[in-house]
């Protein structure tokens, strides 16, 4: 069982959430992507949802796909996003952002009546921290933001290092917003919650990937006797 069937039968076991003139969310990353395949299977077969992307990849594999899509701001409100998460714990608190797209992917599942994690279960964590927590940083003033950025890692209680996320090229990776991203390097987050409030403390910081108090649920799919089992964290109801 490799991980891109993991990620197929959770997101196969959140199409089921799926129903007819839903407005979507659609996330972003190698899991959303599964989803976002499968939803234009069903598309294909005459289902009719709405679909608004958090990146300009998943919006350029919905369109090819023939998912109708629409903005945020023609759509303000949406009725369930479906998106992947780097690490998830049993409070559904979450690590987001290795795709770099977690800016849109928290707008759009906070604009969402609600969200629903689909994962390979080895994302499922006791901690959060061993994945390095991106940081969305505006370019201007980038060396006063990475350092107040650390003094506010330190402030709540962690330590590490935080390294400004490049591209093979060594250029610094741009957001689809325009933004720069640090990775914070930190093994593990005692209190996510403290940690994210002095994140939004510092100015140029756009937004943080911790997403407290967002997801409803975590459908989390893991190898069992060689067939995905799949379990549910929280409600899908
Ligand atoms: O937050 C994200 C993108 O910004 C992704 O959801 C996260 O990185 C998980 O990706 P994958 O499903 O490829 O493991």
């Amino acid at each position: 069982m490799s991980g891109p069937d993991l990620r197929r039968a959770a997101a196969a076991r959140a199409l089921d959430l799926v129903e007819p003139g839903m407005r979507l969310g659609l996330g972003t990353g190698s899991t959303a992507a599964a989803f976002v395949a499968l939803l234009g299977e069903r598309v294909g077969a005459g289902l009719d949802i709405l679909g608004v992307p958090t990146s300009e990849a998943t919006r350029a594999q919905a369109e090819s796909l023939g998912i109708r899509l629409a903005t945020l701001d023609e759509q303000p409100e949406l009725d369930l996003t479906i998106d992947g998460a780097d690490e998830v714990d049993d409070q559904l608190r979450l690590i987001k952002g290795g795709g770099a797209a977690l800016l849109r992917e928290k707008i759009v599942a906070c604009a969402s009546r609600r969200m629903v994690v689909i994962a390979d279960a080895a994302k499922h964590v006791a901690r959060l921290g061993a994945f390095p927590l991106p940081i969305e940083v505006n370019p201007f003033g980038l060396k006063a933001t990475h350092r107040a950025v650390e003094a506010a890692v330190a402030a709540a209680g962690c330590s590490g290092a935080v390294r400004l996320r490049g591209r093979p090229d060594g250029k610094p990776l741009v957001t689809d917003g325009g933004h720069y991203i640090l990775d914070a390097h930190l093994g593990a987050i005692p209190d996510p919650e403290a940690l994210g409030a002095a994140l939004w403390a510092v100015p140029g910081v756009v937004e943080h990937g911790l997403f407290l108090g967002i997801a409803d649920a975590a459908i989390l799919a893991a190898a069992r006797d060689g067939q995905a089992e799949v379990t549910v964290l929280g409600s899908l109801a």
